[in-house]
């Protein structure tokens, strides 16, 4: 099963409401629709490393390694069998502008005005409660067959307040 990252940016808009970085996908899985930065961890690489990362490389900001919250683990399942296993973080700490790379074109939106429509199947379930300052374990079952973003969604569990706490890595 892969392991990977999503990590999702929050500040105060300028009216004082919450906003979230989100990145339009331009390539790989899932493109064309809106998610966080993220993406698949590479050799010796903590989760923690990779959300810095791929933040980094997709949209340019820089992120406060340990100021990042861990506030989901994710597993999807294609079929029955784990596909992806996602571990999921929020922070408040960034520096920088966003900027577009070949990836991503990243977005700051209001937390109400997320577009679930154009996004997976399973992050109206998670994500909002996500936004809101929860912790959540989830598992989502598609079916199908490869690619993932072209399989069903059929059915998922979900586990709210999971503590994280002792998650460093
Ligand atoms: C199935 O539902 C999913 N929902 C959400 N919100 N995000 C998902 C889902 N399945 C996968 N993801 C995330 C996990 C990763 O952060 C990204 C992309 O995965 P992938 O590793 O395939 O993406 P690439 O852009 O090809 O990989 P690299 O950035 O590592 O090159 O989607």
């Amino acid at each position: 099963m892969r392991e990977t990252t999503l990590c999702f940016p929050m500040r105060e808009g300028r009216d004082g409401e919450t906003e979230v970085l989100l990145i339009e996908k331009r390539r790989g899985l899932g493109e064309g629709w809106y998610n966080g930065p993220g993406g698949k961890l590479e050799a010796g690489e903590t989760p923690r490393e990779c959300a810095v990362r791929e933040t980094h490389e997709e949209v340019g900001l820089e992120v406060e390694p340990s100021a990042l919250e861990k506030a989901g683990e994710l597993t999807f399942l294609l079929d029955g069998e784990g596909h992806t296993f996602c571990h999921v973080y929020r922070t408040r700490s960034v520096a920088g502008e966003p900027t577009a790379s070949e990836e991503a074109y990243p977005e700051w939106v209001a937390i109400d005005e997320v577009p679930y429509e154009q996004m997976w199947d399973d992050d109206h379930l998670w994500l909002p409660g996500v936004l809101e300052g929860e912790t959540v374990v989830g598992k989502f079952r598609f079916e199908g067959g490869q690619p993932l973003d072209e399989a069903e969604f059929v059915g998922h569990d979900l586990e709210w307040g999971v503590s994280f706490a002792a998650d460093r890595k």
